[in-house]
């Protein structure tokens, strides 16, 4: 490892944006691929290697992939603590998990059961003594519409309730050019009045002005990519206005962006223009797993594409705490954390 990465290793971080089945890091794929060799899946389609670009279609069609390989509640925990285990080795110290709970009748998976089986992996993680707090967002894959976004918004009520503080909130995700959000609206707003919090996939891809605007009255409190969202873009000022005006967070994911081809480059990414602009942003990996990456890299990526300094990435590091959704004494846990690992890290 070189100084360069040994830093961004060593950096306290925290994941707000990693959705589990596209967390699978390549040694978890393999033991996957040997517990089911029947279903004849080569290991490069479940992951887009260094250099490779992918259409968006064609990044949704290896999520179905790693689904089909992730179907049975042995699976979901394997996998759930490997990503966790993963996320600690990285120095990630406050994780948010996302997962859209899937029923799978072949081998009777339910919901219930896919959710509680994430449950379980985070509470064994923390019997493992890993340096490292992990939370539960439950997804919405925007795909399957108003019934089934309801569904999941009171599957995560009822586990908001029940697992002792670990799912904390709802995710809005999926193929971006599939449905609309105002199809979903009722339940967001559902989800918004029970308490949980939600981070919704807004502007991933452009020409959603509509459904940007309307969402964003809600307000989420926080959103996935927003890459569209800026005039520049072809996005407008009043939605930069609304985001800035209820100071929702960004969560970033440069190279994920990058990979499926939503921003030309890393160096047209948007979050030079949140960060000029001071407005938090939060760096992520979407799916580690299946962009080859993890968030030490991430970090190590942006400060070398922008030009910034360790001292600015400690403070990015730091300022993200602020834009978590567990409770204000972790988030003060957290806080002195960093301050505890200061001297070690920026000698
Ligand atoms: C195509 C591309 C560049 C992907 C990155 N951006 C994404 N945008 C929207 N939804 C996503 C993205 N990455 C993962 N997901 C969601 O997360 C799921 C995989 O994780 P899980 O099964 O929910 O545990 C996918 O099926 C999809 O619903």
């Amino acid at each position: 490892m070189d100084n360069q990465a040994e830093f961004y290793q060593k950096l306290p971080k925290v994941e707000l944006h990693a959705h589990l089945n596209g967390s699978v890091s390549s040694e978890t794929i393999q033991k996957l691929l040997s517990r089911k060799p029947h279903l004849n899946i080569k290991h490069s389609m479940t992951a887009i290697g260094k250099g490779q670009r992918r259409t968006l279609d064609e990044c949704f069609e290896v999520f179905k992939v790693i689904h089909k390989l992730v179907d049975t509640e042995e699976d979901i925990l394997m996998v759930a603590t490997d990503v966790i285990r993963e996320f600690a080795a990285d120095g990630v110290k406050y994780l948010e998990l996302r997962s859209t709970p899937r029923e799978e009748k072949e081998t009777r998976l339910t919901k219930a059961n896919y959710v509680e089986t994430v449950i379980k992996a985070i509470q064994q993680c923390k019997e493992e003594d890993l340096d490292i707090d992990v939370r539960f967002l439950i997804a919405i894959d925007r795909r399957n519409g108003t019934d089934v976004a309801m569904e999941t918004v009171k599957l995560a009520e009822q586990y908001m309730l029940s697992s002792e503080g670990l799912v904390v909130g709802l995710d809005l995700s999926g193929d971006p050019t599939v449905g609309h959000g105002k199809d979903l609206l009722p339940a967001l707003q559902r989800a918004k009045n029970c308490g949980l919090k939600l981070s919704l996939h807004l502007s991933e891809v452009p020409s959603q002005l509509e459904e940007t605007d309307l969402l964003l009255h809600l307000p989420p409190d926080r959103i996935g990519h927003g890459t569209f969202l800026h005039p520049e873009v072809g996005g407008s000022q009043s939605l930069v206005d609304k985001v800035v005006k209820n100071n929702i967070p960004l969560e970033l994911c440069l190279t994920s962006n990058v990979k499926g081809q939503t921003v030309a480059s890393y160096a047209d990414h948007h979050f030079k223009y949140w960060y000029q602009l001071g407005h938090p942003t939060v760096i992520c990996t979407d799916d580690k797993g299946v962009f080859c990456t993890d968030l030490s890299h991430e970090y190590q990526v942006a400060a070398s594409t922008f030009g910034l300094s360790h001292e600015d990435m400690w403070r990015i590091s730091n300022q993200a705490i602020d834009c978590i959704f567990a409770t204000e004494a972790v988030k003060q846990q957290l806080k002195q954390k960093w301050n505890d690992l200061h001297p070690q890290v920026l000698t």
